[in-house]
């Protein structure tokens, strides 16, 4: 075993079984409608996943195979650049898009690097997490001259990705017996989804570090890609055990964010997940967070709330949660990160 430096060094409950014993997994649902299935029975599906699990794998998902091998290839050309060339699109503390290698999940760094970018370029958020404060920014992506056709591969998977999203969202919406475009208002032109190409090197230590800490994803939903190294694992709401997310072939890995736990009122859940690192392996990932315009307020739908079941969350503002959200990757803060908790009603 070799030495991992402290900033990386997880609490003891935190570290990993690298070997958890395991007899069940995420649902794995086919999105095609072959056959006698209707779309009916296909959200219904989508639904029972979400309650249970808030994690579920798609297969025929309509994103072409062809462009996931063109992204995961150039992902691996831009990592194995030297740090100087991959330093020139380093994110800042103004522009958080483009190169970073020192992010921190509840304030212990994760064993990974990650390049981010926008998916409608420029997208605008507020200029800081102040509730008062109503200035905006820009986040503008920043590009690598190499590999030549990363930019284009990027945007164009992104927009497949970003179709899957729309037609995740339209299930969940009819699985909750809402009319299918429920949901798209908060979206439309207004979006602040980015991408992330993950990539974790091999870890001289896998049991004392974690790739990415325990977390929940923000927005509504997460459309993940990873290879076939595996190291995910979502938390499972019956006993709090960490269940491995196994590598499927070409298919989506599909978690539900903060948003849309709070959209259904606890009907559906954001589960929490981890991801272990290996001493042998390199391993990349590529999850597409797709969130809300800057604008939305989150809170429970009235359709599915009622003087029985009243609303369990205060309404709050997408942006300032964001622009909160990302500040608090930045440094070790001393603070707990910002948590939908924070807006449940008493
Ligand atoms: O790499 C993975 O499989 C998941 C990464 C993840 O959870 C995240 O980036 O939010
Ligand atoms: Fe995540």
């Amino acid at each position: 075993m070799g030495t991992v430096d402290p900033d990386y060094v997880q609490a003891a409950e935190h570290r990993p079984d690298l070997n958890p014993v395991v007899t069940e997994g995420i649902p794995l649902i086919d999105l095609s409608l072959s056959g006698n299935r209707t779309l009916d029975e296909l959200a219904s599906e989508v639904g029972h996943a979400c309650r249970t699990w808030g994690f579920f794998q798609v297969i025929n998902h309509g994103v072409p195979l062809e462009l996931r091998v063109r992204l995961e290839a150039a992902a691996k050309k831009f990592y194995d650049l030297p740090m100087e060339e991959k330093k020139k699109v380093k994110r800042d503390e103004v522009n958080p898009m483009g190169y970073h290698d020192s992010e921190h999940t509840k304030n212990v760094k994760d064993w990974k690097e990650v390049f981010d970018f926008v998916v409608k370029d420029p997208t605008l958020i507020p200029a800081s997490c102040e509730p008062e404060d109503k200035e905006l920014r820009k986040l503008i992506n920043q590009w690598p001259e190499y590999p030549p056709d990363f930019r284009e591969i990027c945007e164009e998977y992104a927009s497949e990705v970003d179709k899957l999203a729309f037609r995740l969202l339209e299930l969940i919406s009819l699985s909750l017996g809402l009319p299918s475009d429920r949901f798209h208002g908060y979206f439309n032109d207004e979006q602040t989804s980015f991408m992330r190409l993950n990539h974790y090197p091999p870890c001289p230590d896998p049991t004392l570090a974690l790739g990415v800490g325990p977390h929940k994803d923000g927005g509504a939903l997460t459309v993940l890609a990873q290879d076939s190294v595996g190291g995910l694992q979502v938390r499972r709401s019956s006993d709090g055990a960490w269940i491995p997310v196994k590598p499927v072939p070409d298919a989506y890995i599909i978690n539900l964010g903060n948003a849309m736990q709070v959209w259904t009122n606890d009907a559906y859940i954001s589960a929490e997940h981890r991801v272990i690192v290996n001493s042998q392996k390199e391993r990349f990932s590529i999850p597409f967070f797709f969130f809300p315009g800057h604008h939305v307020f989150v809170e429970p739908l009235g359709e599915l709330t009622s003087e029985q079941s009243p609303p369990n969350y205060q309404p709050f503002n997408w942006g300032k949660f964001f622009a909160t959200r990302n500040r608090s990757d930045y440094k070790k803060l001393q603070v707990e990160n910002i948590q939908i908790e924070h807006f449940k009603k008493a």
